[in-house]
């Protein structure tokens, strides 16, 4: 099962795999030509009917695998309103090859032939809400047209992401989905079949620039509530400069008075909460869950805390009765196999963190990637293995980011990593914005590398990350 917004996800990894959109498009549209074949009879005559993106575009490809029936296309909207190359590519291919196409810019224009079979190729992952004109008329005639109807991808009107179905959505006899079913297209009438259209199983399994693309702020939003600082100082500078960076719009960090002013001292953009302590303390960490719960942050506990066995009972205590999500990085990572919470929690530990709480103890993750799966499963939390490979798992899928070279051996990559990853989680889901956060702080890595192999640092990560999230121009 996956939704229309990650199936766009996955279609991006494949491009970037080498597996083009326009392959995609071609292995589609001759899937729905299978489906049309298997409900036509030799004498059938066959009524496309498109809308302007690539859900048209997969029926411009069937209709050239189409050519013993009798086939009339019928594009709702002008032609050169289509929406993406590959669809008008697909579309004047008919033209130049003298297929039977209309264009049908008014609805009143709108005139479904006589047909045995209709292809309902008007909207696919890519609609929002009931159907708009012309596509709302071509449904009602459709569902009204004593044909069978074959909808390509979904049901046009039908919702990829949530399986609710517009009102004047089609009714089809049959649809052919592609990759994999959509939510609540088992529940249609229709007969259903997915088609596998040629994705690498890569594209799903490796982070790439789809899941980048997917879990992406688009504007500021967010104010993770960094928890960190007491013997170390720059981690918490770290993790909340590169939430900073990575889209929230105000970062915090919650750190005793002692070191307070120099972490504020890093960079001016931070909000620096000092508490009365050298070190967090069980009492400490209430007022810090108070605020914490108050605003609605997600949290990232960890950076910089050190080990004070009073620090890891804060932290404990912490954890254990906070609500929201939080990144847990660190040393506070130790104490997530003996709570029990029903927060939200990201693990985000490096290959001696991993062992240390209890899971696989190797260096290369991504070949033990089903054993830290199942440890994800039995620690009932996400955990984001950091490595050379790093793999994110919250029990039942797994996904391992390739990005980042060696010389983000460097302390620091863990801190940035935990802030990237907050920033992401206010607005995605904890898969996709760990999954997108190791993919990111990789790259940004991999920047640095093009200009020296080894010797940058982690704090010159932070200064990569508008570009790898929001790319611009490249100096
Ligand atoms: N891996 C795959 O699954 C592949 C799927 N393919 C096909 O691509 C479509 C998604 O295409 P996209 O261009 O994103 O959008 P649509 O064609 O679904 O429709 C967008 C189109 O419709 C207009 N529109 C949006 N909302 C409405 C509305 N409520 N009423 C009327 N019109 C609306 C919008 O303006 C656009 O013009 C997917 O379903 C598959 O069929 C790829 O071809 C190959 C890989
Ligand atoms: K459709």
């Amino acid at each position: 099962m996956i939704t229309g917004e990650r199936m766009a996800a996955v279609d991006e990894n494949a491009a970037a795999l080498g597996v083009s959109q326009k392959q995609l498009m071609e292995s589609s549209g001759n899937a729905v030509a299978r489906a049309v074949r298997e409900v036509a009879e030799p004498d059938s005559s066959v009524a496309v009917v498109a809308g302007r993106g690539n859900n048209g575009g997969d029926a411009f490809v069937a209709v050239r695998f189409l050519e013993k029936y009798d086939v009339t296309t019928l594009l709702l909207g002008r032609a050169d309103r289509i929406g993406t190359d590959i669809a008008r590519e697909n579309w004047t291919a008919l033209q130049n090859a003298g297929y039977d196409t209309q264009e049908v810019t008014d609805s009143s224009e709108f005139d479904l032939p006589d047909c045995d079979v209709v292809v309902d190729a008007m909207l696919g992952t890519g609609i929002s809400g009931d159907l708009r004109e012309p596509a709302a008329t071509a449904a009602e005639a459709i569902n009204a047209a004593d044909a069978t109807v074959v909808a390509v991808d979904v049901p046009s009107g039908f919702d990829a992401d949530g399986g609710e179905v517009a009102d004047n959505a089609v009714e089809a006899d049959r649809v052919v989905t592609f990759h994999d079913t959509k939510p609540g297209l088992a529940e249609l009438e229709a007969e259903l079949a997915v088609a596998d259209i040629g994705i690498p199983a890569a594209a799903e399994r490796d982070v790439g620039p789809g899941d980048i693309s997917l879990a992406r702020p688009d504007g500021r939003e967010g104010r993770p509530y960094v928890i960190g600082g007491g013997p170390y100082t720059g981690a918490p500078a770290l993790a909340s400069q590169a939430a900073l960076r990575a889209g929230a719009e105000l970062a915090f960090v919650a750190a005793p008075e002692s070191v307070a002013g120099e972490i504020q001292g890093y960079a001016e953009d931070l909000i620096v909460q000092p508490y009365e302590n050298e070190i967090l303390t069980p009492d400490v960490a209430e007022d810090l869950l108070e605020t914490a719960e108050e605003y609605d942050n997600v949290v990232v506990i960890g950076p910089g805390l050190g080990t004070d066995d009073e620090t890891l009972e804060a932290t404990r205590g912490f954890l254990s009765s906070y609500s929201g999500t939080a990144v847990v990085d660190a040393d506070a990572l130790e104490v997530v196999p003996e709570i029990e919470t029903d927060a939200t929690l990201v693990c985000t530990p490096n290959r001696g963190e991993l062992a240390r709480m209890g899971g696989p103890d190797t260096d290369d993750l991504a070949a033990v990637a089903d054993e830290i799966e199942s440890f994800a499963a039995e620690l009932g939390h996400l955990v984001l293995a950091k490595g050379e490979n790093d793999v994110i798992t919250d029990g039942e899928r797994t996904r391992v980011s390739r990005s980042g070279t060696v010389g983000m051996k460097v302390g620091g990559t863990g801190d940035t990593l935990a802030g990237i990853v907050a920033a992401l989680l206010e607005g995605a889901e904890p898969m996709d914005a760990a999954a997108a956060g190791a993919q990111v702080n990789g790259l940004a890595g991999e920047r640095l590398a093009e200009r020296h192999e080894h010797g940058y640092l982690a704090s010159e990560l932070l200064g990569e990350l508008p570009a790898v999230l929001w790319g611009g121009d490249d100096e």
